[in-house]
């Protein structure tokens, strides 16, 4: 490369030209010397006021140049330079107080102090109004070390940065400040200052309050060396911040004053109630409280490592960054299990809860749909332990036990979720609002508040019916004789968990049979549900008493596979466990009517639902149009049944399944476009899909729409396909299917999953 080239590529990755750090500390330091790593920017200047500390900033290999004062080098510095402020909280007005007399207007100002509203304060005070110039900041990353030498080039590597921009802040500022973070690997959010410096009293001064405290509190105790000399591990760990620079911390208290103490207070009271369950031997309430906390870290833990490795698992729905990239071709085999039902997964944290006594569920699905129908109960104080290895002991606390939850019950990407929720919702006497991501925020909910009116609750839906919802407990639900214009089983259940609170007799009859978890476990737990014909009825104000519950394999997960192996030649695969539940077996009745050899072993029925293992070998499908009867019991699995159909000699046709157009995504549309995409001949109609299969599939671009079940579809169809298929946003596949990714490669799918 010629040296002329090399600085075009130097040039272009510069963001600012002078970087100038006001305070060679811990921060200061930090962000210069990972900037200078990064090698975004020409010259970086320190800063440093104390003369002794002068010589000790020039020795340091991340500063190119030091001054004694801002006001030595201004003159210096335009519009493509960046002023760092990292002196401690208090010291900033007055920095600032310098800036404003000597800066251009056009230099950028940003700071790393922890305080927001004291420094916001201060700048409109010196500058009239806030300047556009300043960008106020704060990265969420330390360490008790502080000093001239503490500075570290990864400090900030993974770790979130608050920007908290007035009105007044000019967008090019930002967007600088906001490159050079990224620059050195930090990520940002955006946030108000008011709502920053109350996040952080509660997170990160609180903590800090009480580490300190702690310390002070053993250091004058007159026996305080023996309670050093035998202090292990659990003190080193409680107050590895008590030895951060206490000037520091001064100042951010003092800082940071009103929401610190709001913060005591709480603090204060909840150690006051722990210390009177101690004293009177309550043995239940320090169980609840040690249980929650430890389960509401090992969440806090798990977030975490999720949002810093960029797998599968990631939690935020948010979140796009997962890509499929798949090699045609491959055949399937091997013996497999596929993670726990999504339907009863939900179902047993929901019945769990609302029954007397402790119910332990094994083979519960660690999937982010279950997974927030778990913390909703939490959030409701109910005390659930796990999931560790799929097991979940939850300790109900009756129909009538839930608590208000503090802030609205996020539901992720769950229709079912939000719809059964807001049944049981319907019985408490306390309001509650459902809120879901990107996805579920467009799924009608017209389908349940409607009924639910009509037994007498009030509940608010966003325009079109759509989420959020809020569901006011002033009233008691009345019984109600449903007939439910669609097949669905979300709606049933919706209206026979609002009917549990109802008096009288609640009924339900649909047009089609739908699954029928809800009633299955509901007798489960002793509840008396009759189902006579299409009508399914109980009585209000019986009890749910504890039971346990197996979880059996997801039969519409293990249908990914069971195409996988149907269509791909010299296939031969076993799947372990699955659910057979009678109305989810569509997907097995209909592969078979395409011509598939499919055959089932160890049949037997655990907790009320039967399960098999599920042999699939390869033979040539053939076009067939789908019975009617079959769609509910098949729903979700028309995403992957027509990629079968596209691999079958032959026309297949889809009739009555409009309900797959207001699903995670319009599954009619989308897998339509995605197969066209790679040389299927697929036509939508509004109620299904008429599929020309056998034309040979090539490669190509798909997306999924925040569908699981669309990513996963599409990494079957690469079976069948002569080039790559690149899939868009597959990380919504950990809502259903965590682990997917691992298990298609096993059994012989070729899928890199990028991020
Ligand atoms: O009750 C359930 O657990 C479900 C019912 C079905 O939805 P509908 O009731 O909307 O058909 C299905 O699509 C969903 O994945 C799970
Ligand atoms: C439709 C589905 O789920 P839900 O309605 O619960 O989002 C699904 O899992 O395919």
């Amino acid at each position: 490369m010629s040296i002329k080239e090399n600085l075009i590529i130097i040039m272009d990755t510069v963001i600012v030209n002078k970087l100038v750090v006001i305070g060679v500390g811990l921060i200061g330091g930090s962000f210069a010397a990972s900037v200078k790593r990064a090698q975004v920017c020409e010259e970086i200047i320190g800063i440093e006021a104390n003369e002794s500390l002068q010589s000790a900033a020039q020795q340091l290999d991340y500063i190119d140049r030091v001054a004694a004062s801002i006001s030595d080098i201004s003159h210096e510095l335009c519009a493509d330079d960046l002023v760092f402020i990292a002196v401690p909280t208090l010291s900033v007005p007055s920095v600032l107080k310098q800036c404003a007399n000597c800066l251009p207007a056009e230099v950028t100002i940003t700071d790393g102090a922890s305080v927001k509203g004291s420094i916001l304060t201060a700048a409109e005070k010196i500058y009239g109004e806030i300047p556009q110039q300043l960008v106020l900041g704060h990265p969420i990353a330390g360490s008790e070390q502080s000093g001239i030498n503490a500075g570290r080039n990864n400090l900030f590597e993974n770790h979130r940065v608050v920007l908290t921009p007035s009105e007044h802040t000019a967008e090019l500022h930002l967007s600088k400040v906001t490159r050079l973070w990224e620059a050195i690997g930090a990520k940002i959010s955006i946030m108000d200052v008011v709502a920053h410096d109350q996040v952080l009293a509660a997170t990160s001064h609180l903590p800090h309050a009480l580490a300190f405290s702690l310390v002070d509190t053993l250091a004058h105790d007159p026996d305080h060396e023996d309670i050093f000399t035998y202090a292990a591990g659990g003190f080193r760990d409680f107050t590895r911040i008590a030895s951060s620079n206490p000037t520091m911390w001064h100042d951010i208290m003092c800082a940071n004053k009103d929401a610190v103490v709001r913060s005591l207070d709480l603090f204060s009271e909840n150690l006051k109630f722990l210390r009177n369950a101690i004293q009177a031997n309550d043995g239940d309430t320090i169980l609840d409280l040690f249980t929650r906390a430890k389960y509401a870290r090992d969440d806090f833990l798990k977030l975490q490592t999720a949002s810093q490795n960029t797998k599968e698992q990631i939690p935020s729905m948010s979140s796009n960054l997962i890509n499929y990239v798949l090699s045609p071709g491959g055949t399937v085999n091997g013996t497999i299990r596929v993670p726990g039902d999504k339907s009863i997964s939900h179902r047993s944290i929901m019945l769990g809860s609302l029954a007397e006594g402790i119910t332990e569920v094994t083979g519960f699905l660690e999937g982010e749909d279950a997974l927030a129908t778990l913390q909703a109960f939490r959030d409701m104080g109910v005390n659930i332990e796990g999931p560790v290895d799929g097991k979940v002991t939850i300790h109900g606390v009756g129909l009538n036990g839930l608590q208000k939850p503090e802030k609205p019950l996020d539901m992720g990407n769950s229709g079912t979720a939000m719809r059964l929720m807001s049944g049981l919702l319907a019985g408490q006497n306390f309001d509650a609002t459902l809120v879901g991501d990107v996805s579920l925020s467009k799924r009608p909910m017209g389908r349940i508040a409607k009924p639910l009116a009509e037994m007498g609750v009030t509940i608010e839906t966003e325009e079109g019916g759509r989420p959020p919802l809020k569901i006011l407990g002033s009233t008691q639900p009345q019984a109600l004789d449903y007939e439910m214009p669609m097949a669905s089983a979300q709606v049933k259940s919706c209206v026979l968990l609002a009917g549990l609170y109802a008096e009288g007799t609640t009924s339900v009859v649909e047009p089609a049979p739908t699954r029928d978890h809800t009633e299955r476990m509901l007798r489960g737990f002793g509840y008396d549900v009759k189902t006579e014909g299409s009508k399914v009825t109980l009585q209000g104000g019986g009890k749910l008493t504890a039971t346990n519950i197996d979880v059996p394999s997801d039969i519409s997960s293990s249908a990914f596979f069971m195409v996988a192996a149907a269509i791909t030649p010299n296939s031969d695969l076993t799947i372990k466990h699955v659910g057979m539940n009678p109305t989810r077996v569509g997907i097995i009745n209909i592969l078979r009517e395409m011509g598939a050899n499919i055959q089932l072993g160890n049949e037997a029925e655990v907790g009320g639902e039967p399960v098999a293992d599920v042999r699939i070998q390869y033979s040539p499908l053939k076009g067939i149009h789908i019975p009617e009867d079959q769609v509910p019991l098949a729903i979700d699995e028309f995403p992957v049944l027509f990629v079968a159909a596209a691999a079958a000699e032959g026309t297949t046709v889809l009739t009555g399944a409009e309900e797959l157009r207001v699903k995670e995504s319009d599954r009619i549309q989308v897998m339509a476009d995605g197969l066209n995409a790679i040389g299927a001949d697929a036509t939508p109609t509004p109620d299904g899909m008429v599929i020309n299969g056998g034309t040979p599939l090539k490669g190509g671009d798909i997306q999924t729409h925040h569908d699981h079940r669309i990513a996963m579809s599409f990494a079957v169809a690469s079976l069948i396909a002569t080039e790559e298929i690149r899939i868009h946003d597959c990380a919504t596949v950990a809502t259903s299917f965590p682990g997917f990714a691992d298990l298609a490669k096993l059994v012989g799918i070729s899928l890199e999953v990028q991020s």
